[in-house]
């Protein structure tokens, strides 16, 4: 079966007063049905154009964009409008018609595509549903905190059953803890409908939450690509690992180093396996679900016909969004969990 996304040696190239920009050089990019791909990169490595290019808001001066198999440079731009229907966008700021209520903001892209006006208003109403938002239909987006904005932009783009759901830092304006249910959403929405879903975002921890596979753009070039757990647990390229790390090195780095760095910077998290303990390899899966190493610094576990038992005290990263997910991601596995500010021996 064919990728849903494929570029092909796209190039872009702005150009303005005579000066030339190559905002993107030659990349190739494939995105299998079903994925949750994150886009990642400095400031002005090229993420927004990429995505851009993905629905040809912006034409790539040379090389292939193929959504499922059809080469978007060579449909006319009657075929293009059509096309473009499969592919929804989210932004940082929502977009949304400040003068328009809510369910009419969700029904607005049916009525453009002509369907009738009761039926627009129905589909948006189950779509307020699917969103949480039930009882917002008749509110103005003004009177909806950020969070709700933004399921309201959802809402929208999936109006009109796309394929693909593009997202621009959907969720660089929101707070941590809204960043997080926008996100939940996002992974119910690619689970229940199977959209493939593209994220731009600067934010790493949005990436380890969601993303099934990552690419690292660097000045227009991409520079690392594959699955998150793989990028994330081995980026191979210094700039990959600065922004992953997100700490400044060295072109070696030292597995001393990375340790002695590791044991300066922890938090620690003291943990309890009971009786209602998930039966799974727990603090396995988790350093592969956060992509980011754990010290074990004590433990007192016994193997009790399968199952730990007993206590273990881990030295986890310090950054407290981390730290919240872990404690977070190891109670919803049955685990008491405690900070622990006395120091171990
Ligand atoms: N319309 C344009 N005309 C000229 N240059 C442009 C245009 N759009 C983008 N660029 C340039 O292309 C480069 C890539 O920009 P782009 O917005 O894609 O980066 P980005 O990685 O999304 O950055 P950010 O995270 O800051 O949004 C930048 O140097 C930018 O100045």
């Amino acid at each position: 079966m064919n990728p849903v996304i494929e570029v092909k040696k796209v190039s872009k190239v702005f150009r303005s007063k005579g000066v030339e920009m190559e905002a993107l050089k030659d990349i190739d990019l494939e995105i299998q049905r079903g994925e949750i791909f994150g886009i990642i990169g400095m400031s002005g490595a090229g993420k927004s154009t990429l995505v851009r290019c993905l629905n040809y808001l912006e034409r790539p001066t040379s090389g292939n964009v193929l959504i499922e198999g059809e080469d978007l440079g060579e449909l006319s731009e009657a075929q293009l409008r059509l096309k473009r229907r499969e592919i929804s966008m989210i932004f940082q700021h929502f977009n949304l018609l400040m003068q328009k209520k809510v369910l009419d903001n969700i029904a607005f892209p049916l009525l453009i595509q002509g369907v009738k006006k009761a039926e627009a208003r129905r589909r948006a109403q189950e779509l307020l549903q699917t969103v949480g938002l039930s009882d917002k239909a008749n509110a103005y987006p003004a009177q909806l905190s950020g969070g709700q904005k933004q399921r309201v932009a959802i809402a929208r783009a999936l109006a009109v059953n796309p394929k693909i759901l593009l997202c621009d830092e959907a969720t660089s304006a929101l707070d941590p803890q809204t960043t997080e249910s926008i996100l939940d959403l996002l992974q119910e929405i690619n689970r229940r409908y199977g959209i493939t879903i593209v994220i731009i975002t600067h934010e790493m921890a949005v990436v380890r939450k969601i993303c099934t596979h990552v690419a690292i753009v660097e000045k227009g070039e991409i520079i690392e690509q594959g699955a998150m757990v793989d990028i994330f647990n081995h980026p191979k390229s210094k700039k990959a690992r600065e922004l992953i790390i997100g700490q400044r090195e060295d072109d070696s780095w030292p597995g001393e180093k990375r340790q002695k760095n590791l044991l300066e910077k922890t938090g620690k998290i003291r943990i309890v396996f009971s009786e209602n303990s998930a039966f799974e390899p727990v603090i396995g899966n988790m350093v592969l679900k956060f992509g980011t190493p754990v010290n074990i610094l004590k433990a007192d576990t016994k193997n009790v016909g399968g199952v730990a038992k007993g206590e273990m005290i881990l030295g986890v990263p310090e950054d407290p969004e981390v730290q919240r997910q872990m404690k977070e991601y190891l109670s919803q596995r049955g685990l008491e969990i405690e900070e622990v500010t006395e120091d171990v021996e």
